[in-house]
């Protein structure tokens, strides 16, 4: 059975006009399906505003599809124990007037885990253990902790409630460089212990490149290509993945330009491929016909007219 398996996800804000105007409709998250087995991590990637955290926030219910179903390990309902948040900002997701503890002990509360006061504080102990740090955080706030210990709070509290699956929004993106590669070990050794599933969200390569095992690669609320990360890292096929992943450096390897202009708005977004006005292999039939996610002949699913003519650099040597 997958950990969490979506089907023709939407979500669509309307956006009112007033004074008797047109409404406008954002199609921040217009038509995504994946699945992701149990044990696996999926990379969802792509630029700001391409409907990522959309999709984060869809599946943990804090909003609500406009269309399409969410399944975590086979069940629809709303299960808030199964999948947890860890987001981006760990300084704005917990109170700093409170102390370490208190945060880890809330969610226990919330959902009535160890009731017994002895246990909950074992509890929060352990939690706390399990990411690295040692009891006397515990009195801190998180005026007094770094920004790399204070992300690994929030990993821990996310994991009081012993979900199943963790979405992780952008966990690396607030920081620093060296710190970053520490939480990235820290999210693998968690996943092998207690045998988690992670849906990760960012627009870091780096850190997509270490953690996932599937990648989906999202522009304008939709999946251009999806499939296999080491193919596709190794390989990208649509030219936007080409785009995103040229701009990163390699080993030996300068980046190449970043992509030029900015993503379209999601209000009005262009006709045929999304992708078309600022693909640099765009012909005229890119304009008038979407293409669908086809599957590729190494199994990946790729939505590009030209997809055929686009052999990866590292396949026409
Ligand atoms: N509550 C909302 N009301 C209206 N529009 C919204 C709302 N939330 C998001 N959007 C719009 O939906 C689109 C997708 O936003 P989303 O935040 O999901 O993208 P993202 O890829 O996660 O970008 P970022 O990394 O900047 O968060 C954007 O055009 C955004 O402006």
């Amino acid at each position: 059975m997958s950990a969490v398996r979506a089907e023709d996800l939407r979500k669509h804000y309307r956006i009112r006009s007033g004074r008797g105007g047109e409404d406008r409709v954002v199609h921040a998250v217009d038509g995504v399906s994946f699945e992701v087995p149990e044990g696996r991590t999926l990379a969802i990637i792509g630029e700001s505003g391409c409907g990522k955290s959309t999709i984060a926030r869809m599946l943990v219910r804090l909003a609500e599809p406009t269309e399409g179903r969410i399944l975590v390990h086979g069940t629809e309902g709303v299960d808030r124990r199964a999948i947890q948040l860890v987001s981006q900002n760990p300084w704005s997701a917990l109170n700093r007037r409170k102390s370490i503890r208190h945060a880890l002990e809330q969610p226990l509360a919330v959902h009535g885990l160890y009731p017994d006061k002895a246990a909950r504080a074992a509890r929060v102990r352990e939690l706390l253990h399990l990411v690295g740090l040692t009891d006397e955080y515990l009195g801190r706030r998180p005026g007094g902790v770094s920004g790399g210990e204070l992300q690994r709070v929030t990993v821990a509290r996310a994991l009081a409630v012993e979900p199943r699956v963790l979405v992780l929004d952008e966990p690396t993106a607030s920081l620093d460089v060296s710190v970053k590669a520490l939480l990235v070990n820290l999210l693998l050794d968690l996943k092998r212990r207690l045998g988690l599933s992670y849906v990760l969200i960012t627009h870091e390569i780096d850190i997509a490149r270490h953690l996932a095992d599937e990648v989906a690669v999202m522009y304008l609320g939709r999946f251009v290509e999806t499939g296999d990360a080491e193919r596709i890292f190794s390989a990208p096929r649509h030219p936007y993945t080409r785009a995103l992943l040229a701009a990163v450096p390699g080993p030996g390897r300068e980046p190449a330009a970043p992509l030029q202009g900015e993503v379209p708005s999601a209000v009005a977004p262009p006709s045929g491929c999304r992708f078309h006005t600022r693909c640099p292999m765009a012909v005229d039939a890119c304009a008038r016909t979407e293409p669908a996610l086809e599957p590729d002949q190494d199994g990946r699913l790729v939505a590009c007219l030209r997809a055929d003519e686009l052999l990866s650099p590292a396949e026409t040597v």
